[in-house]
């Protein structure tokens, strides 16, 4: 079989489409987000769309949802009138038969899980008014049962596992049985772990052959070319290409992303400079843990020394946060102690963290990490004001030259450094948040998901930058639930299983399968 290259023409489908969109665009103030944006889907395939941070994928998600107007633009769809996209609403969107399912699922983990579908398609009564809650478990189970979820009604949505919440939120979204509806799934496994995204797609592929139209978002480019028959690519706002996925490899997609020939992906594979070729032998730990118990996590061990990169693994809820926002001073320990530089930390904060050099990265950056009202450079550069100081006065001219540096290395889509940062792309806005602490290097710097929502193009740079302050002596510890990326980039990886260490694998065992598989059990039982 011959590869193809990205400029290769590739006809998509003979079938007829079940959902055309054509010439979309849409502006923000000068800015174009999306210039004629065409493309169609064909009932029973599933449709991918890709692009790098900022090309627009979430705008056009958001104008096919009506929750932003786009300022020209058409939706067909088979036996129903065109649709102006610059009137479309989200009542619109629904009687267009279109059904979202978005990252965050939507659903409400403190209640069951016909109590979720019910909150969308109505609790069905009695005769006098009462809610009819054997109906309601029957028909819930009979929804489930078309779309092979194997889960009680009657579960809380918290006690399931997160492939079968996200069938639960996809079956919910396409309860109303309404004829060929399209269902866009937005990022739908942005927080899976791995075997678990395994099981969703399978769940998808089979609802395709069943005749289901999907339109499917996602950074993960084998996601995309394992499910997906066909694959739009946006790059900065226009469509790149638009293809069959057969024969497509990785590489050349990311390469439609990025307009540019890309060498590898992640660098060259190879994963340079051990820690024990940048510190001495042995040196003694700066970060220590004994028996580390706090929310949680529960006895954990753990030392780090300078210039290590040490991974935290681990399913959802196996206490990786926790621990990262321990040693942060946010959770206090309930016993066991934590040593920061040789001093045992006798009454653990924040601000104690923080004085003896400790950075966190946090996992929300909306919530907790980005100043909302400021600039992509005052962002930035927050965390090393001193350094634009002069004469006790702050160097705008410093900070946004700086500013515009990284900008430029990570690649960040951003009008300017004067840009406001709530502006930006989510990818956008994690490089932002990573960038401030990549540049001032701290002795600890503990990163919690630094490249979610990050594309493939950027991530290289990003390890790039984490291995250079890694380099200069900060020590690294870096939660993800990307198991690539553990093995990608750390010295170490310690695997959490419910709150406690299972595993801890060195340089030379750190392998995808061996942290998929330390997830789930204790590497003594096996
Ligand atoms: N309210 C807004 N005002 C100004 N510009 C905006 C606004 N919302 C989005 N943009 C810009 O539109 C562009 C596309 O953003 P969008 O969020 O659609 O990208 P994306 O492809 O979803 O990126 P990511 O992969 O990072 O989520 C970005 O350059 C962003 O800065």
């Amino acid at each position: 079989m011959t590869t193809p290259r990205p400029d290769d023409p590739a006809p998509v489908t003979g079938h007829p489409p079940s959902l055309v969109v054509t010439d979309v665009n849409k502006s923000y103030g000068p800015a174009s987000v999306l210039r004629g944006v065409s493309f169609s889907l064909t009932r029973g395939h599933v449709h991918a769309l890709a692009g790098g941070n900022g090309s627009g994928k979430s705008t056009l998600i958001k104008v096919l949802a009506g929750i932003e107007r786009a300022d020209g633009g058409v939706l067909g769809r088979p036996g129903r009138p065109e649709a102006e996209l610059s009137g479309f609403t989200p009542a619109r969107a629904w009687d267009a038969g279109l059904r979202f399912v978005h990252q965050d699922l939507g659903l409400l983990p403190d209640m069951t899980v016909a109590e979720n579908v019910a909150f969308t398609r109505g609790f069905p009564r009695s005769g006098g008014g009462r809610i009819a809650w054997r109906r309601l478990h029957e028909t819930t189970a009979d929804l489930l049962g078309r779309f092979e979820v194997d889960v009680d009604p009657g579960a809380l949505v918290r006690s399931l596992r997160p492939a079968d919440r996200a069938m639960v939120a996809i079956a919910r979204a396409l309860a109303d049985d309404s004829p060929d509806q399209v269902l866009v799934l937005d990022e739908p496994t942005a927080s899976l772990p791995h075997h678990e995204v395994d099981i969703l797609l399978g769940g998808l592929s089979r609802r395709a052959r069943q005749g289901q139209t999907i339109l499917y978002v996602s950074h993960r480019l084998d996601e995309v070319l394992s499910l997906a028959d066909s694959v739009t690519v946006l790059r900065d706002g226009v469509v790149a290409a638009t293809r069959g996925t057969r024969g497509l490899e990785q590489i050349h997609l990311a390469e439609l992303m990025a307009g540019r020939s890309l060498g590898r992906l992640y660098g060259d594979g190879r994963r340079p400079d051990p820690a024990e070729a940048r510190t001495s032998p042995s040196p003694p730990p700066v970060l220590q843990a004994r028996g580390l118990t706090a929310g949680r996590i529960s006895g954990v061990d753990l030392d780090v020394r300078a210039g290590e990169i040490v991974g935290l693994a681990g399913l959802l809820g196996s206490g990786r946060s926790t621990l990262l926002r321990t040693i942060f001073g946010a959770v206090r320990p309930t016993s066991g102690t934590l040593t920061l530089g040789g001093e045992v930390m006798t009454s653990p904060s924040v601000k104690a963290a923080m004085r003896r050099g400790v950075a966190l990265v946090p996992e929300d950056r909306l919530a907790d990490a980005l100043f909302h009202e400021t600039s992509v450079a005052q962002n930035m550069t927050i965390a090393t004001l001193s350094r634009y100081m002069r004469w006790l006065r702050l160097s705008r001219s410093r900070e946004r030259a700086t500013a515009a540096g990284v900008i430029g290395d990570l690649r960040i889509k951003a009008a300017g450094p004067d840009q406001a940062v709530i502006r930006l792309s989510g990818g956008n806005q994690q490089k932002v948040v990573v960038a401030r602490w990549l540049q001032r290097a701290p002795r600890v710097l503990l990163l919690d998901e630094p490249t979610q929502g990050v594309d493939v193009m950027t991530r290289a740079d990003i390890y790039e930058r984490v291995r250079a302050v890694a380099a200069s002596g900060t020590s690294v510890i870096v939660a993800s639930s990307d198991v690539e990326e553990l093995a990608h980039l750390c010295d170490r990886v310690v695997v959490l299983r419910a709150g406690r260490v299972t595993a801890e694998l060195s340089r030379e065992e750190i392998s995808v399968p061996e942290i998929v598989k330390y997830s789930y059990a204790d590497k003594e039982a096996s």
